[in-house]
């Protein structure tokens, strides 16, 4: 049963989660490595707070619910159940991470990474226990989005998997488990698919980039989160894909490197939000509103897909 969960890295994804996991009733201990990234996490708690009291996701009647924050890596993770790694998607870093916790969790500690999409197999090596390590991927906002892909590596013990799942369940989220460790997983394996082919369409002036919002968001997008992938093609009928991807699959983007596009920007610093500037350009006003107006359409959806509206 976990009821102790240490959440190390409060970047983009850690303050969501581990507002999220303190609404589940668990006790959520939150560490990094910057001051900045701490003072800031906690200031997002609110905020976080709002989103889930409009999403219905109610405090437990007892325990504080609330997150508490360290700067002492080894306060956070003693004791604790479950620790959930949440730092750069750099190898190596995450491997200096599982060294660091190593000596300070106990046998039957489960190490979750939320990695993008390196494979479980890989991480697993850098740790003493391999059998107790789990992907564990959410997805941004992480605490609006009940997905999480649940990953077994080939080291994880199948009772490992079957915990994360469970506390999956137990929190109301969606666990998905993948039958096999895939680079990139499933979830991000289709959306770089996606990525892929509309920065190549933008690269190869098919069409500007607020056209192709346009496209996927209403055409594609909004009909996705109804009818998924899957059930998409017996609503069509298998005689369309069939035809249609005959002559359309050897035309689709297939390039294996970086598109030019991407590592331009790259190069500019030119980021998207976080700095300015990326395929728009945001002004600071623009940035202030952007999340909160993001988040609460994502939970009028979210609350109507659930029939809750
Ligand atoms: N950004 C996204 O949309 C998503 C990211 N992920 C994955 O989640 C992980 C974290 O991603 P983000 O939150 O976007 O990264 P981020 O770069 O926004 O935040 C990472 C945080 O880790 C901290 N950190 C760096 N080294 C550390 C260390 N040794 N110990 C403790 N803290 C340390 C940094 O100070 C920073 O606050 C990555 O593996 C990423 O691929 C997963 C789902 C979505
Ligand atoms: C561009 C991009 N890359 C990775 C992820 C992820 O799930 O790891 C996301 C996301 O939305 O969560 C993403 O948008």
């Amino acid at each position: 049963m976990i009821k102790r969960v240490a959440i190390i890295g409060l970047g983009t994804m850690g303050p969501g989660m581990a507002a999220r996991l303190a609404r589940g009733g668990v006790e959520v201990a939150a560490y990094d490595i910057s001051a900045e990234a701490l003072e800031r996490a906690r200031n997002m708690m609110a905020t976080a707070n709002g989103v889930l009291d409009a999403l219905g996701i109610d405090a437990p009647a007892e325990g504080a619910a609330d997150v508490r924050f360290t700067d002492d890596l080894e306060d956070a993770v003693k004791g604790a159940d479950l620790v959930i790694e949440n730092v750069p998607e750099k190898e190596e870093i995450k491997a200096s991470v599982y060294k660091q916790i190593d000596g300070m969790i106990s046998a039957d500690t489960i190490v979750a990474s939320d990695t993008s999409g390196i494979p479980i197999t890989k991480l697993q090596a850098h740790i003493s226990n391999p059998s107790r390590m789990v992907g564990m991927h959410w997805s941004n906002p992480p605490h609006i989005i009940p997905m999480i892909e649940v990953i077994r590596g080939e080291q994880t013990a199948v009772e490992t998997v079957e915990t994360i799942r469970d506390f999956i369940r137990s929190l109301g989220l969606l666990p998905v488990l993948l039958k096999k460790d895939v680079p990139g997983f499933v979830e991000n394996r289709v959306l770089y698919a996606l990525l892929r082919e509309v920065v190549d369409l933008v690269e190869r002036d098919v069409i500007e980039p607020e056209d192709i919002d346009t496209c996927v968001s209403w055409g594609i997008g909004y009909k996705l989160a109804v009818v998924g992938p899957m059930a998409l093609l017996d609503m069509a009928g298998m005689d369309i894909y069939h035809s249609v991807s005959s002559f359309l699959n050897e035309d689709l983007c297939d390039r294996k490197d970086v598109a030019p596009l991407v590592r331009k920007q790259m190069d500019a610093g030119k980021l998207g939000i976080k700095s300015g500037e990326g395929v728009y350009s945001y002004t600071p006003e623009r940035i202030a509103e952007l999340q909160p107006e993001r988040a609460r359409k994502l939970v009028a959806i979210r609350r109507i897909l659930e029939g809750r509206d």
